[in-house]
């Protein structure tokens, strides 16, 4: 049998941002035909509303130390602020979205990060094989546009904090059993760059060995690291096509253009 098209789109805290540019995008990815479920990142406004409460806000290889204090300020930015506009945005522009943790329908049941040379606190790890597609699946086939916040849950009453390129990997691999899934994460550059400061050094496509290349070069750094590591984890565990790429680009999708960087394996 056909398996129907699904597309999974992550959007990134950059973006969340930039008022403009996320009305932009809330509307491009409107119009995507099909199934679809965002996932988006809000860490930048997170890191913003911690300083202001006095909560100073540290990261790790890209990972949020996440402290009692830090967990309550993430669920409220991340499951409620952000989340609940995103959803309103999008009933504005006629999807039917609907907001979700990982603890709403326990659609993401994850583990607390276990303590070795770092306490990350509240962060959660997914528990493998634990999303259930056919939940997800129920609320698409029922007309829903599912959007999911960085927040999981232990199933014993604990909210954990998790990154929403690794949620947006594990939901993709998760459907593509059900859908032919293409993942895209959208951030504020053209893509992965030769150059991080020339849009026009794109680079196209890329496969582990050149990634691996890319990043004993030092060109690939930072948080495009652990991006380009959920990416890859997606393409090898039967996500069709992944593409990481500018926000303002998404519409490109509809009309079958080529955007951002491709991966492939
Ligand atoms: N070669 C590269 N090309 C593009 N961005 C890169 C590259 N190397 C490092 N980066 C950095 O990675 C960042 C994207 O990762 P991150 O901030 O975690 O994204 P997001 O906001 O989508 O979660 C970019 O903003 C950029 O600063
Ligand atoms: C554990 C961990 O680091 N969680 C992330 C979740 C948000 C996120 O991923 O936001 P972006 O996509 O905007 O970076 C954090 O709190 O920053």
């Amino acid at each position: 049998m056909l398996m129907q098209a699904l597309h999974v789109i992550k959007i990134g805290g950059n973006v969340i941002d930039n008022s403009e540019n996320l009305h932009r995008f809330l509307k491009d990815f409107t119009a995507l035909e099909g199934h679809k479920i965002l996932v988006h990142g809000g860490g930048k406004v997170a890191t913003q509303i911690s300083e202001s409460m006095g909560i100073e806000a540290k990261m790790i290889d890209g990972r949020r130390i996440t402290d009692i204090d830090t967990l309550r300020v993430v669920t409220m930015v991340y499951a409620g602020l952000i989340n609940k506009n995103v959803v309103a945005q999008l009933q504005r522009y006629g999807a039917n979205a609907i907001g979700l943790t990982g603890a709403d329908g326990n659609m993401i049941h994850a583990r607390k990060r276990p303590v070795k040379t770092i306490d990350y606190g509240f962060v959660g790890d997914i528990v493998e094989n634990s999303i259930n597609p056919e939940n997800i699946a129920k609320l698409l086939d029922a007309g829903f546009t599912p959007v999911f916040c960085a927040l999981t849950h232990d199933g014993e009453g604990q909210l954990l904090n998790t990154n929403a390129d690794t949620i947006a990997s594990a939901v993709a691999v998760a459907l593509s059993e059900h859908y032919e899934t293409t993942l895209v994460y959208c951030f504020e550059k053209k893509g992965v760059l030769h150059d991080i400061n020339d849009d026009d050094s794109l680079i196209r496509e890329i496969n582990p060995e050149h990634y691996l290349k890319l990043k004993e070069e030092q060109i690939i750094h930072s948080g495009m690291i652990p991006k380009l590591d959920n990416a890859f984890a997606a393409i090898s565990c039967g996500v069709k096509a992944v593409i990481i790429g500018h926000s303002d680009d998404l519409g490109q999708l509809k009309g079958n253009t080529a955007f951002g960087t491709r991966l492939s394996n």
